[in-house]
């Protein structure tokens, strides 16, 4: 085994020790690779002060752009590097970790971009009567410190989602990265400093989610939680904020509909690609597909040849389609309820299977409504097969759910598609593919219990911003 490599809490632009740390798995061996700093209430009091003083020295919306343009080139030089730590902290194969690290790279380079225009608009006060000798314009000012508080998945992307609107609309911020994959941040963290970041605009602060996340929360010099994660996590935020902003990009039980006058091969393919990559543990990931009576038995059996190609094993591996999950407890937990479902009348008509940490991708038809694979939201490799016959009942099918962040729906039928857009309960419907379809710069959030706010920075930037009004009389 190669040595165990130590990292460091990143606080005021300098790198610093706790007396505590804690180990980070390489989730393929389930052996310890490298280890960081468990910070305590004190280190964090540091950062959110350190965050707080930064605001006070000017940083252009120019400089913002030039740091966050550098940092993306300097991300580009290190692809490879940053692309196996993903697959060493998450287990994501190779391919989709580079496939990560290049959204990431992305997701900087808009925000550079839109760091250059944030702008308010003009008022026209002087429309009111009295009012004939005013002006009136807003501008968009930070919101002051944001805590960012992330989750495993998409440790990198994710992540830039969160500090780059920050940094570009003039924040201080501070990192709470996942305790499973805390390693790209910190070394993301690097590329700023590199990039002539000023002190204090970044900090990073590793260790215990509760705990930390208490502190911050106690803190009242920190005006917005911006999180991604569980709904669990996500209304203790939104309970403890009080009256400060809170952006939640939370959980879902993603459905996504196969009519029946579809491009059958589209859907196959974008189904099976979109259930499984990550093995599932995306929040817009495929769990539940809904197909019209008439195309049920030729898509679930040409499902099922499609997933049975995908190879299974080491992430570290190129022709590797789906790796391990996040842990072993959590493809136990996976195991655990696709039996449940199975004792409960479900069939199984692909995987079920368990190797350590990796989970085999997992087809059932025969499911019910209320079993924990189709009414929770799995985050793992299993999707769920259903049927309907008419569109209302398909549409209300979908809309059964406590979550509402994307679906998708395969027609060519325009009137359905229309229909669906104005009636299905979610933040994005995406018609002709799978409801796991993301792009940086498009708004992405949710409604019912899968949050509040969008991202995509120039969202983002609206959230990270307040508007003033500026009042003249002239
Ligand atoms: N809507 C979206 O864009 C996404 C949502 N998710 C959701 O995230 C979940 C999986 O990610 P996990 O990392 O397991 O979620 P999680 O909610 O357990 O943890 C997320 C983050 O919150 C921290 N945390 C834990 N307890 C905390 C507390 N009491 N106060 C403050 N912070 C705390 C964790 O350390 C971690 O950094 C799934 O439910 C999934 O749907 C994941 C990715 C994207
Ligand atoms: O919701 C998630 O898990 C991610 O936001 C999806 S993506 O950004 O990796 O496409």
């Amino acid at each position: 085994m190669g040595a165990v490599q130590q990292y460091k809490l990143f606080i005021d632009g300098k790198w610093e020790q706790a007396d505590q740390t804690m180990e980070v798995i390489d989730k393929f061996t389930l052996k310890p690779f490298a280890a960081i700093a468990k910070a305590r209430r004190q280190h964090v009091t540091a950062a959110v002060q350190s965050a707080h003083a930064a605001l006070k020295t000017p940083f252009s919306p120019f400089e913002r752009y030039k740091v966050l343009s550098k940092v993306a080139q300097l991300l580009q030089e290190h692809r490879e590097d940053f692309a196996n730590t993903l697959v060493l902290e998450v287990g994501k194969p190779i391919r989709e970790s580079l496939g990560e690290v290049d959204r990431a790279i992305q997701t900087l380079i808009i925000s550079a971009e839109e760091a250059k225009r944030i702008h308010g608009e003009g008022v026209p006060v002087e429309a009111a009567a009295g009012s004939e000798k005013r002006i009136a314009f807003t501008m968009r000012v930070p919101v002051g410190v944001i805590a960012a508080i992330t989750p495993f998945n998409v440790p990198l992307n994710l992540v830039c989602h969160k500090i780059c609107p920050a940094i570009a609309a003039g924040n201080s911020v501070i990192l709470k990265p996942s305790d499973l994959t805390p390693i790209v941040s910190l070394k993301l963290a690097e590329l700023f400093s590199e990039a002539g970041l000023p002190s204090g605009r970044l900090q990073v602060v590793t260790g215990d989610g509760p705990e930390i996340g208490t502190w911050l929360l106690d803190n009242e010099q920190v005006r917005m939680f911006s999180f991604t994660g569980s709904l669990r996590v996500g209304q203790l935020i939104r309970q403890k904020a009080g009256i400060r902003k809170v952006a939640l990009e939370l959980g879902n039980n993603s459905a996504t509909i196969v009519h029946k006058d579809c491009n059958m091969d589209q859907a196959v393919e974008m189904v099976a690609v979109k259930s499984f990559n990550n093995s599932g543990q995306v929040c817009i990931s495929v769990q539940r597909v809904f197909v019209h009576e008439d195309i049920k038995a030729e898509f679930a059996r040409r499902l099922k040849e499609r997933t049975e190609q995908f190879v299974v094993g080491n992430p570290h591996d190129k022709q590797t389609d789906i790796g391990p999950m996040i842990s072993l407890k959590e493809a136990e937990r996976v195991e655990g309820w696709v039996q449940e479902a199975v004792d409960q009348g479900a069939s199984l008509i692909s995987g079920g299977k368990r190797d350590g940490a990796l989970y085999y991708p997992t087809i059932l038809t025969d499911i019910k409504p209320e079993m924990k694979v189709c009414r929770q939201e799995v985050f793992g490799p299993v999707v769920s097969i259903d049927t309907y016959q008419e569109i209302d009942e398909v549409i209300h099918k979908v809309n059964d759910s406590e979550y509402g962040l994307q679906a998708g729906l395969f027609t060519n039928d325009l009137a359905f598609a229309m229909k669906a857009a104005k009636e299905i309960e979610v933040g994005g419907l995406i018609i002709n593919d799978a409801s796991a379809y993301r792009v940086d710069h498009m708004p992405y959030g949710g409604v019912k219990n899968s949050g509040t706010g969008k991202e995509g920075p120039s969202y983002a930037i609206e959230e990270m911003t307040e508007e003033k009004l500026i009042v003249i009389n002239l």
